[in-house]
């Protein structure tokens, strides 16, 4: 008897749930960003990833494609610290799929190391990236079509 299939991607939820929907996730390539996005696929919607390195990008939406056949899953380069590379990040989005119904803000991090050596670059870079960057993307959503938005940093 052959082995049963396991599904890769699965959900609580019901699938195509979220059908047509469009989610835009930042930090959607690795970790916990690309497993929110294949959720979402799985639950119908279709999903921009978008973050700084062009590499991890590519690379996640083809595994992603593997993953969940037929999905549409695509990648735009965005650095969330800077207002210009978000504004294009949601105008992108919006050219690309009409519009934009989830934003999760899942792009962040910080550094690991205790306060006495934490430089003082170091935890701008992690506010920047956290505090300023998230506020950045939900304002250019607000402004420019989102309805519902996802903290996650
Ligand atoms: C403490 C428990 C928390 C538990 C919950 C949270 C868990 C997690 O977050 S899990 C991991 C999430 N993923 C990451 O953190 C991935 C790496 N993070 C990032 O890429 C973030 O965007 C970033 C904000 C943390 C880094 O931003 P980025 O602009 O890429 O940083 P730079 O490389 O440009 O560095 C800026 C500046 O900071 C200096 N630096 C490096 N390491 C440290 C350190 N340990 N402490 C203080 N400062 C550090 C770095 O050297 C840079 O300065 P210059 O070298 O002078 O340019
Ligand atoms: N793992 C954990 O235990 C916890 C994690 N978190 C938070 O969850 C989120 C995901 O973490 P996790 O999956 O573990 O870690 P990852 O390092 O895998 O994910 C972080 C993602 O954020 C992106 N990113 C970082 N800086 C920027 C930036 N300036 N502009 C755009 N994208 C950026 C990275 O992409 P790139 O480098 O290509 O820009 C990467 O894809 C983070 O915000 C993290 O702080 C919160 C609590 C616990």
């Amino acid at each position: 008897m052959a082995a049963p299939t396991v599904a890769k991607v699965t959900s609580v939820f019901r699938q195509k749930l979220f059908k047509d929907k469009v989610a835009l996730v930042t930090g959607g390539a690795t970790g916990i960003g690309k497993t929110i996005t294949q959720e979402l696929l799985y639950l119908g919607c279709n999903v921009m990833i978008a973050s700084r390195k062009a590499d991890n990008l590519k690379a996640a939406v083809t595994e992603i494609q593997g993953n969940l056949p037929g999905c549409d899953v695509r990648w735009t380069e965005c650095n969330i610290r800077k207002e210009d590379s978000v504004k294009k990040m949601v105008s992108t989005t919006l050219e690309q799929f009409g519009k934009i119904d989830f934003l999760v803000n899942n792009g962040g991090g910080q550094f690991y190391a205790p306060t006495s050596e934490f430089s003082l670059k170091g935890f701008n870079a992690v506010v920047e990236t956290n505090l300023t960057g998230t506020f950045l993307c939900m304002k250019e959503e607000l402004n420019q079509s989102c309805l519902l938005s996802f903290m996650q940093t």
